[in-house]
């Protein structure tokens, strides 16, 4: 019978230490609700001791998982293992996470500990943990550069001290597959106690290494797995989760391992990530790269024509790839409309379900194609909404290839309608004047991309604006059928966040 490994979703954890890749708690929130749609063991929901903000982040998304454990991580002192507890307070499946270094280089440059002292601490922290949750995870950190009997003395120690879950991490991604299976197999031989228990491994990509890594320690025996969705996460990023998963799944002739995910939510899980963090997926990625599907040759066309086996090892279907259905159009009803959501795994409320109802009508009236890429598109990013501030009521450009971009924009600010006119070059750029006008300062515009959510003339054109304030980044995200629009939209929406989560305007 094949055997079922745990997958442990860092994406809010890790994955937000990946530079540009912070969320705020609703887009938290939302994340952490795709990834238990997706079924996900554990969701690491963030770093409690990292701020207030992250620990009031972790309690809300708390409560919103039922059926997901939550994990908090927290360094191998008493506060910080305090403040991961009380994160963790509405989980229905709390996990404190404490991780200690243990390679010669970390302890003696970093912690300044010795590793006599290293022992000591993980023993003792791990106890106190146990004194408050059942469900206790140690990592090694920088595993995989440590002394393998020095390891095996530490893990003796803090299982006896009650962990359930021994992490063995990959930390700065230096091992190769061969020398991982190895290190895994030497660690489980000298510490057997390890077979009670399980193991996980969490993997970074320097060497690109981080989905072959996990692949080898689930051949060595190890039971959990811990990614992020996209491969986000500090530096290059976390071995991917949808690497991972189809890998065992398209493989599983050959490794016979199972995983509880349910593949067809990963491109939606993907898109959300990406739509929150402003932070597109390379075209060649696998799996959820543009490209993964697409054949460009004749040879290959013409084998996929015959059969499509013949070059894809997985149907799109499998990951939850849409492949352009119709869905509905201006003349289809509230209850059709409710249906494709709950089979899309929405759940809205009433107030919730008008407005998105409002939002396809308004989208079937200018687009002759719905799709189920466009329903997510505008559900999904209604579901993040910051409260409208800043709101356009109105736009007149005025452009062409000889004269200057002139924009007129009237934008609502609570009862006042504020018009401002600015000339640019181009007349998205003239429209960002007219807003930095119309709030009396200039913003710093980190990026700015434009792409199309479906194909086709009338395309969803899918705007986003990164803005920079005091070295953060807020992501804003427009969608129109008009590209000036979803700009300005875009815009506005990132200024919303700047105000609502910074109130610095
Ligand atoms: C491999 C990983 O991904 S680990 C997780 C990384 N994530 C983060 O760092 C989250 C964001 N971090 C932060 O907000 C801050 O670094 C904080 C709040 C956690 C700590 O901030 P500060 O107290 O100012 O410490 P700072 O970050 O400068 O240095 C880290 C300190 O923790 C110590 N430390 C590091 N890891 C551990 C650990 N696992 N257990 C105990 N102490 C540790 C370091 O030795 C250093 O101690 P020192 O202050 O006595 O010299
Ligand atoms: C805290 C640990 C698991 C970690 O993030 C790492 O080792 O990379």
């Amino acid at each position: 019978m094949a055997k079922t490994i745990k997958i442990f979703d860092t994406t809010l954890r890790d994955g937000e230490q990946s530079p540009g890749c912070s969320m705020n708690l609703k887009e938290k929130i939302e994340m952490a609700q795709q990834l238990e749609r997706m079924n996900v063991d554990v969701i690491e929901a963030g770093f409690a001791a990292a701020s207030p903000g992250d620990l009031h982040s972790i309690q809300e998304i708390s409560k919103h998982i039922k059926n997901c454990t939550v994990a908090s991580l927290a360094r191998a002192h008493k506060d910080d293992i305090d403040k991961a507890w009380e994160s963790l307070k509405f989980a229905e499946k709390p996990r404190i996470h404490v991780f200690l270094a243990t390679s010669p280089i970390h302890m003696e440059y970093k912690l300044k500990m010795t590793p006599e002292e290293v022992l000591i601490s993980s023993e003792k922290m791990v106890t106190y943990a146990k004194s408050l949750c059942n469900d206790i995870e140690f990592s090694a950190e920088d595993a995989t550069r440590s002394n393998v009997d020095f390891l095996a003395q530490v893990f003796d120690k803090v299982i006896k001290a009650g962990a359930t879950t021994i992490n063995i991490p990959d930390t700065v991604g230096y091992t190769t597959p061969d020398e991982y299976y190895d290190f895994l197999t030497a660690i489980i031989e000298k510490c057997p106690a390890l077979k009670t228990i399980d193991i996980s491994v969490h993997c970074h990509n320097d060497l690109g290494l981080g989905v072959a890594n996990s692949i080898a320690a689930i051949k060595a025996g190890v039971t959990q797995i811990e990614c992020t969705v996209n491969g986000i996460g500090e530096r290059a990023g976390n071995a991917a989760l949808e690497e991972i998963v189809m890998s065992l799944n398209t493989r599983k002739d050959y490794y016979d391992i199972e995983t509880r995910i349910d593949t067809r939510q990963i491109v939606r899980s993907s898109n959300l990530l990406s739509r929150i963090t402003g932070v597109k997926v390379q075209p060649n990625k696998a799996i959820v790269g543009a490209n993964a599907f697409a054949h460009e040759s004749g040879i290959h066309q013409h084998g996929v024509l015959n059969n499509k086996e013949t070059y894809e090892i997985m149907t799109p279907e499998s990951i939850g790839l849409d492949t352009n259905r119709l869905v509905l159009g201006k003349h289809s009803g509230r209850h059709a409309f409710n249906d494709k959501l709950t089979q899309l795994g929405y759940e809205l409320t009433k107030e919730e379900l008008d407005m998105a109802f409002k939002k396809f009508k308004d989208l079937a009236d200018k687009k002759k194609d719905v799709y189920d890429k466009d329903i997510d598109a505008l559900v999904s990013r209604q579901k993040i909404e910051v409260p409208k501030i800043f709101e356009l009521i109105n736009y007149v450009i005025n452009s062409g290839n000889v004269i200057t971009s002139t924009a007129t924009l009237t934008i609502r600010k609570g009862d006042n309608l504020i018009e401002e006119v600015a000339v640019g070059e181009g007349p998205i750029y003239a429209s960002f004047k007219a807003i930095e006008k119309v709030i009396g300062k200039d913003l710093e515009l980190d990026d700015f991309s434009l792409t199309s959510v479906t194909e086709g003339e009338d395309a969803l054109g899918d705007a986003v604006v990164r803005l920079k304030e005091n070295g953060r980044v807020y992501v804003g995200r427009g969608l129109s059928t008009d590209i000036i629009e979803s700009s300005i939209i875009a815009y506005i929406n990132a200024l919303n966040k700047m105000m609502f989560e910074n109130e610095t305007i």
